[in-house]
This record gives structure tokens, sequence and C-alpha cells, in this order.
């Protein structure tokens, strides 16, 4: 992979950091009584700094033995062992299609052969999924190799020649409470913690202690990919504040689920916490507790097909100025997955973050919608077991266009599922780590902060994604795109993509002057580049 280095005074690189002074620039809307705006410029500068040095990184996947779990387990060990495998089309070789991070590209610039595109993980040093250690928990014994074949979503050939890599793979006996999924999972728990809350919560926290130390990783990433769970009640003095949730697990409260026992558990070591499902595991006492220990919380719902095209198909229509009137969304599929969702309670927590996606989308337009006003949305989801993990999606968008007029789109998706949503785990986790070696500093800050530790840079991965309060969810994946690509360029001092090229569409090119160096702030405004680094976390 070809390097990049930036060349502008406000990059700089030494052995341990690539540090870039970058003006962020944005627009102030006031609105006065008659409701007339000013918009006013605004510049601010940031010094953003990362590290250079990728650490070895260990991934520990709840559900480990699920669909994702061993597809992406496979998927990895087939790539980093260059496992390539014969079918009927000819000979497949491995490759993480559908990860942005290993399998896309970004516009860097002009160049004299024209665009020059590079592989996203190019512009900044990021893990590389082949090297990612493994490891994770499931309520079902099954070893990664008989969970490969359980799944069936990978070819028979690739499973034979995985098999001797897999089979030594066994998860770790995990938290199982029966009432967060439904009923008919319990076949498959025979690999169950036993005790209280608290006594299961310590031993996920001693395995991750084990884990990173026996396998030598430098850090450890945790992400859920298990069951979808029913929603947590919010109970005032149970789960609202970190205090109050701490205390529930001690006193064995029912209204705490295992994925909320494996974030908190994930958060008091320090782990960051993906959640790949659509649960509200992030209580609000286990957001406050990630706050307060600063410690990355990413999610929530893997967004891998069907609500991946609604939320680019509602953005065209919406920023074209066709108004969508119902959304209905119907699928099919015979995983686990399906199974679970066959219950009403896991069902209803799938409906709700499938739901929420095209909130902001319609409210971004008061020309199309009133206040108040929505497109009726229908999601449906069916268990049919002879379909597996082949998924069968069904839109239908009917929307109003001019005068009167009706325009409906009809879409037919057919997938597996399971190789949709694991490169997002990948993504999930190399962006999340990613994260961890970003700080900056504002104006004249003189301490370097991290992100929030409610990770929304996430959320072109996510059905709902997860913001800081008072921060807008943006569901758009254009937008949560250029979000990623824009903080990449942010960190090596590259303005964000504007698609205007405009020097493209001179009536004289010629007069094109190419600045030498892009103008900063006065020194004076610049943050200073010492000091020491982040803080305000517990500890
Ligand atoms: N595949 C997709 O496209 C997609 C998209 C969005 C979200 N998701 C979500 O990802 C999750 C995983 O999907 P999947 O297809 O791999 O499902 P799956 O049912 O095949 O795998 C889930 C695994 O979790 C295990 N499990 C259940 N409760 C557990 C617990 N408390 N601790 C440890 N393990 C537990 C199960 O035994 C199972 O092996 C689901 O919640 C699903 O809704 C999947
Ligand atoms: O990502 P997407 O295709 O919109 O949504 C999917 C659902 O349609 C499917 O029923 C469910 O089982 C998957 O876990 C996933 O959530």
């Amino acid at each position: 992979m070809a390097r990049i280095e930036v060349n502008s005074p406000n990059v700089s690189y030494t052995s341990d950091f690539i540090q870039s002074k970058y003006v962020y620039q944005n627009t102030k809307v006031d609105r006065d009584v008659s409701g007339n705006i000013t918009a006013t410029p605004i510049d601010t500068v940031y010094l953003f700094r990362t590290q250079r040095r990728v650490p070895k990184l260990g991934v520990m996947l709840v559900g480990w033995g699920g669909n994702n779990g061993s597809t992406i387990t496979a998927t990895i060990l087939a790539n980093k062992h260059n496992i390539d495998w014969p079918t009927k089309d000819g000979l497949q070789k491995p490759n993480y299609f559908g990860s942005i991070t290993q399998a896309s590209t970004v516009l860097l610039g002009t160049g004299p052969e024209g665009e020059v595109y590079v592989p996203m993980k190019s512009l900044l040093p990021m893990v590389d999924p082949d090297d990612l250690v493994l490891d994770g928990w499931d309520i079902s014994s099954k070893n990664l190799a008989d969970s490969m074949e359980r799944a069936r979503v990978l070819d028979y050939n690739l499973q034979t020649q995985l098999k001797p890599y897999m089979e030594n793979f066994k998860p770790r006996p995990s938290i199982y409470i029966p009432e967060f999924i439904a009923a008919n999972q319990a076949e498959r728990a025979d690999n169950v913690l036993t005790g209280s809350k608290q006594e299961m919560m310590t031993k996920i926290r001693e395995d991750i202690r084990e884990f990173k130390k026996s396998s030598g990783v430098d850090k450890v990433i945790v992400l859920w990919t298990a069951n979808t769970e029913r929603f947590s009640e919010i109970i005032p003095g149970v789960n609202d504040t970190a205090e109050n949730l701490i205390s529930s697990i001690r006193n064995n409260e029912t209204e705490v689920s295992p994925s909320t026992l494996f974030a908190v558990a994930s958060i008091l070591e320090g782990v960051s916490f993906i959640n790949g499902s659509p649960q509200n595991t992030f209580v609000p006492g286990c957001l406050e507790l990630a706050e307060k220990k600063c410690v990355f919380v990413g999610g929530d719902d893997f967004k891998s097909g069907q609500t991946k095209l609604k939320s680019v198909l509602v953005d065209f229509l919406v920023s074209a100025g066709i108004k969508p009137r119902s959304i209905v969304s119907y699928n099919h599929l015979g995983n686990n997955d399906g199974k679970n969702l066959s219950a009403p309670q896991t069902f209803r927590s799938k409906e709700i973050s499938k739901s929420n996606v095209v909130d902001d989308m319609v409210n971004s337009n008061r020309v199309l919608y009133s206040q108040g006003e929505t497109p009726d949305h229908c999601v449906v989801i069916k268990y049919v077991p002879h379909v597996g993990d082949s998924k069968r999606a069904m839109d239908e968008y009917t929307s109003e266009i001019m005068m009167g007029g009706t325009n409906t789109l009809v879409i037919h998706n057919t997938c597996e599922d399971s190789l949709l949503a694991s490169p997002l785990i990948i993504d999930l986790i190399v962006l999340a780590e990613l994260c961890e070696r970003i700080q900056f500093k504002v104006g004249n800050e003189t301490q370097f902060q991290k992100f929030n530790p409610v990770l929304s840079f996430l959320s072109y991965m996510c059905k709902a994604p997860l913001v800081p309060r008072g921060t807008p969810v943006v569901n758009s994946l254009f937008r949560q795109r250029c979000c990623i690509e824009n903080i990449l360029r942010a960190c090596i001092g590259l303005s964000p993509i504007n698609h205007m090229l405009l020097e493209y569409k001179m009536h004289r090119p010629e007069t094109i002057v190419i600045p030498k160096t892009r103008v900063s702030k006065k020194d004076k405004d610049i943050p200073k580049e010492s000091e020491s680094d982040d803080t305000d976390c517990e500890k």
C-alpha cells in the first residue's frame, strides 16, 4: 500500500505522532423575532495528534459462536492465511468486501493524472484485521468450527480448510438470563455462568484480564454480536445513574440485562464496548459510567442491509424534493437471529431501531413535511428456517411527486445476512481503536482531550447511532461517511472533501494559482503543542 505524507507547515511527523493544525470551518445561524436568519462563518483551530504505533489488538466477541461471530472469525483466518477455495464459478480468494476501511477508497485530491483515490485505511495508521487476536463468550458451547458449520454461511470447501484453525477456539461461558431473549434460545444455552449478577460480571472482568495477559495483546475491545435482547425498562433508582446501576448489580436487581453487565464490565476494565444489536444496553446509568471513566462506547445495531439502503434512498428522495409518504419494509430469514426475533419482545427492539432511521431526513425538510408529520413506516420480520442466513428483504417506497403524482419504488434484496454484518464488525473495531489514539486541543486549550466517550463517529455502521446528549443524530449514509472521511483528513491536515471541483469549472483555467501553503490562523489562536495528556476521567 502506498505511503501518504502530507506536505504542509501545519502538519508534522515525529516518531510517535502525526500532528496537524486544522481550521474547522462552521456556520453559526441566528434567527431574529421575525424569523429572519443571519449566518456567520466561524473558524476554530484544532490541533490533532494521532499516535502512529498500531497496537496488537485483542477483540472479544459476545456471541462468538453465532453466525456473525463464526463468520468474521473464519474470514479473518482465511485472509490471514491466504486460503482460497474452488467454487462452481472458479477459484475464490478471501477479501473484506463490505468494509469501508478495508475495501473502499477516498478521494485524496487531484494530481497531474487527475483525481487520486487511495484506500481509506491508508489515510492514518490503522490495525490490520488480519492481525486481530480473537476470543469471546457464547451461551452455546460449540467450538468455532462447529459454529461455522451450524451457521451455514460459508462454502463447504472453505469450511473444510478452516476447520483445523477454528476447532481450537472455544467460547467462554457467558451470562444467560432467559427472560431477556426469546424462549426458543434455551436449547442452545449449555455454556452458562452461574451466581449473582455481581459474581457473573466479576467473572467477565477476569476473563478480559486473563485474555489480555495470556494473548499478549496491548489492548482489548469488546463487541456484542449476541442475540437481540428485549429493551430494559428505565427505572429511577435502578439504572438511571451510574451509582444506581452499580448498586443494582450488587443487589441482583432484575432489570439489568446481560448486555449491560458486559458493557459495565468492559467500562470498568477501561475497554471500549460496542453494541451490534438493537437493545438499549446503554441505559442512562451505563452511559454515565462510560463518561465518568472516559471509556468509549458505540452502537447500536449493525446497519447492514435493508436499513442501510433506506438511509440512502430516503436521503435521496427527501433531498431531491420528493416526499416519501409510506415506507413498508418486510424481510424473512432463517438463521438463529431470525428465530430469536420471532418473539414479540425481541422483535420490538429491532422494530424500534429499524424505524427511527428516517427521522433526521424527514425533519430536515420543512418544505415537504410540516412539524410532527412523518411518512407511514411499517417494519415486518418473519422467520423462515429453510432460507437460513440468506435474508430476503422487500421494500416499497411510495412518494408524492409534483402536482399530486405518485412515485413507487419496489426493491427486492437477497443476501447472506452475516456476510453483510461481519465487515461492519471490522470497521467498528478498526475505527474505535483508531479513535483511542487520536487526541486534540481546541483554540487555546493547554491539555489534549479525546473524543466524547459516546463515539458517534461510528454512526455509519449503526442503525440507531448512539450520540452524546444534545448531539444531532445523523442517519443519512452519505453524511455519515463524509464525517468519517473528513475527520480522518483533519487528522492529517487536509481540508474536507467539498466536491466543488472548482479547478475544473474555470473559463480561464490558467488563472489557477496553487497556494504554497494553506493560510493558518494567527499564532495566538493556535493551541500549544506541549502539555500533558487528556484528563477529567475517574481512574
Ligand atoms: N446479520 C445482520 O445482518 C445483523 C444486522 C444487524 C444486527 N444484527 C444483530 O447481531 C446479532 C448477532 O447476529 P447473528 O446473526 O450472529 O445471530 P446468532 O443468533 O447467529 O448469534 C448470536 C449468538 O449469541 C449467543 N448468545 C445469546 N445470548 C448470549 C449471551 N448473553 N452471551 C453470550 N452469547 C450469547 C447465541 O448463542 C448465538 O451463538 C443479533 O442481535 C442481530 O440482531 C445482525
Ligand atoms: O440491516 P438490516 O438488513 O436492515 O436489518 C436486518 C433485519 O432486516 C433482519 O431481519 C435482522 O435479522 C438482521 O439482524 C438485521 O437487523
